[in-house]
């Protein structure tokens, strides 16, 4: 049995002394020490005095969990999100000021620059690294940022200039309030780029995906989450990027770190003909379990080995898993899915480790490392990891598995693909529940809304006409359909902002319907693991780029959707090898084969 890096993985009590970590919409963040006397509206106090910021009308959120007043469920490390209770919110012109300075010596937090979030006996090395920063760091050695990507991102280096980890801050991810790259508009927790992965919760997949790599079988280099003071971070003030290093004022951000690892190119800018199979293989099989959504060659750093002949011994290192595990069946992409070594069968090892993987356990462990994580994306991780294990014991090579999850194989990028379709069918056999008050979710005092002008709104309902209007959605599959799922296509991002303005406008009742639903209304359901009872559920990412959405799953309902998921796909294994005996070998698109 592979093992996980951390341990037994029981839930701790949560009570006594714990640390947690407060991060603001806007992306101040605070470290604070919790007593069993602590409430919601102790920490609100504490943070009004630490970060002068106003508190009233807001609430305190941890992942899914809408943290009332009782704090006791809240578990050692956790990062909790500050956020607006207003009606009609404006992301572009937050009310919570993005500009902390501390006010109050004693709640002013004062640990070191930097600070693993979790157990940092889980990220073996991390102390070491984080220890030749602080030391560069004390000797002028000051943090580097990259230019490339559409995130803010810095290179953190050691004593003698070399680059030692990357850091993302979460609140300068694309949308978020802080982007130094003009990618803003939204606050943490709406929807982002890609519709089912919320704005600033991109890192904590990275951690995800790292500690799901047992073994180092994926070589995902080692990443942790922390929290990171530095003058080097980017705000924006009232919209305008603001130099901070300048003035010298530190600035803490919740952020995932990375450990550096020097390489030579990255596989969109080599010949790809020479990645050694099994490095290939096993980045699929990680690409599979966390559904990633975006593994383009940029993704994938190739480092030189030496050579054998005339040839390159190259090693492959997988990089930037913030977009794995979305909220809903999603459009994956996997740029394997393009190279001879990806229709190579798997090895004794490579279906030894699949068939030991385990997926509840996965999402038992992940549960615990990272609290934050939403019931939606552990779904996403057990269907797509039961999908992996029952596809390699039927004999299917990692270029159908993923063919398979794919949607635009056959050009038909409108359609759902052989999976979603296996969901479809497995979600028919639920009962029907008939729809909760809808008018009774919309006055919730949590309502997850925009503010919206009666224009926008006038828009937002034409934007929502022409989806409907679209060929595509007279497919008897679809009932919603907002195209934008390619998983790699860069839209103009202020394009792309307008666009999920309005949608999310359109979306803004509590649920939508992917077309897993069949237009059948299906009420709430109440997913595990609610500790205070009180789950996010007006703040669902809207499923309209889906078509199979799973958080509306009851928790008694799951398991026998997850039955009748498993009883569909030996007949869908079947299917699709009769389908390709008869059409020859399958179309293959993109541009990255580069023999
Ligand atoms: N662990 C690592 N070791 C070495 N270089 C890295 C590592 N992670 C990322 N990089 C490099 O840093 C740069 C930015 O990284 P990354 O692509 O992860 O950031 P991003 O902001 O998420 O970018 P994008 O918007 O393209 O997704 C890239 O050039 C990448 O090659």
């Amino acid at each position: 049995m592979y093992m996980y890096r951390g341990g037994g993985y029981n839930l701790p009590a949560a009570k006594g002394k714990r640390r947690v970590f407060v991060q603001t919409e806007t992306g101040s963040v605070l470290g604070l020490e919790l007593d069993g006397s602590d409430n919601a509206h102790t920490v609100k106090r504490r943070l009004q005095l630490a970060l002068n910021i106003p508190t009233l009308q807001t609430s305190l959120s941890c992942g899914d969990m809408i943290l009332k007043n009782d704090l006791s469920t809240v578990r050692n490390h956790s990062p909790l999100l500050l956020t607006r209770n207003c009606l009609h919110r404006s992301s572009s012109s937050p009310c919570l000021s993005p500009t902390p300075s501390p006010k109050d010596d004693e709640e002013s937090d004062k640990r070191g620059p930097i600070e693993v979030i979790g157990c940092a006996n889980h990220f073996p090395g991390t102390k070491q690294l984080v220890k030749e920063i602080v030391e560069a760091m004390m000797n002028g050695i000051d943090p580097v940022p990259i230019r490339s990507g559409l995130g803010g991102a810095y290179f953190f280096r050691g004593c003698t200039g070399e680059n030692i980890a990357i850091i993302k801050p979460t609140d300068e991810e694309p949308f978020a309030p802080n982007n130094p790259k003009g990618f803003v508009g939204k606050a943490l927790g709406q929807p982002g780029l890609k519709r089912s992965v919320r704005v600033g919760e991109t890192g904590f997949r990275e951690v995800a995906a790292y500690l799901l790599d047992y073994d180092g079988f994926a070589n995902v280099p080692l990443t942790a989450l922390v929290k990171v003071t530095h003058s080097i971070f980017n705000v924006n003030n009232d919209g305008v990027s603001g130099n901070n290093h300048q003035q010298k004022e530190q600035i803490s951000k919740i952020a995932s770190f990375q450990k550096f690892i020097p390489h030579d190119c990255d596989a969109s800018d080599h010949g790809t003909s020479n990645f050694p199979v099994a490095a290939v293989h096993r980045i699929g099989i990680l690409d599979i379990r966390i559904l990633n959504t975006d593994r383009h060659g940029g993704n994938l750093l190739v480092r030189k080995l030496g050579h054998v002949e005339r040839f390159d011994q190259v090693e492959l290192v997988p990089i930037d898993h913030g977009l794995c595990l979305p909220e809903t069946l999603e459009d994956p992409y996997f740029e394997w899915i393009h190279w001879p070594q990806a229709s190579i069968a798997f090895s004794e090892d490579e279906l030894e480790y699949i068939a030991n993987l385990d997926p509840f356990h996965d999402s038992d462990m992940l549960r615990l490392e990272l609290p934050m994580i939403r019931e939606a994306c552990l779904r996403i991780l057990i269907l797509c990891t039961t999908f992996l294990k029952a596809a390699a014991t039927f004999g299917l090579c990692l270029a159908e598995i993923g063919e398979m999850m794919s949607r635009d194989f056959q050009g038909r990028a409108d359609e759902p693909s052989e999976l979603e379709l296996i969901c479809i069918e497995a979600r028919s056999v639920l009962p029907v529940r008939v729809m909760e008050d809808l008018t009774a979710k919309e006055d919730d005092e949590f309502q997850f809304d925009f503010e919206c002008d009666d224009h926008e709104q006038d828009a937002a309902r034409n934007s929502s006409r022409c989806l409907e209007d679209k060929p595509a959605a007279k497919n008897k599959h679809h009932s919603k359909i907002n195209g934008l799922n390619g998983a790699n296509t860069l839209f103009s991002l202020e394009e792309r902002a307008d666009e999920g303005q309005d949608e999310d406008a359109i979306a803004k009742g509590p649920f939508s319907y992917g077309v897993g639903n069949q237009g059948v209304k299906v009420g709430a359901g109440n997913p595990p693991h609610t500790s205070s009872g009180i789950r996010n559920l007006n703040d669902q990412i809207p499923g309209d780029s889906s078509y199979v959405t799973l958080a509306d799953i009851t928790e008694e309902e799951w398991p026998a959707f997850l039955d009748s998921f498993q009883k569909l796909l030996y007949p869908a294994f079947l299917n699709h090898k009769a389908e390709r005996m008869g059409q020859g070998p399958r179309q293959r698109l993109g541009t990255s084969c580069k023999f």
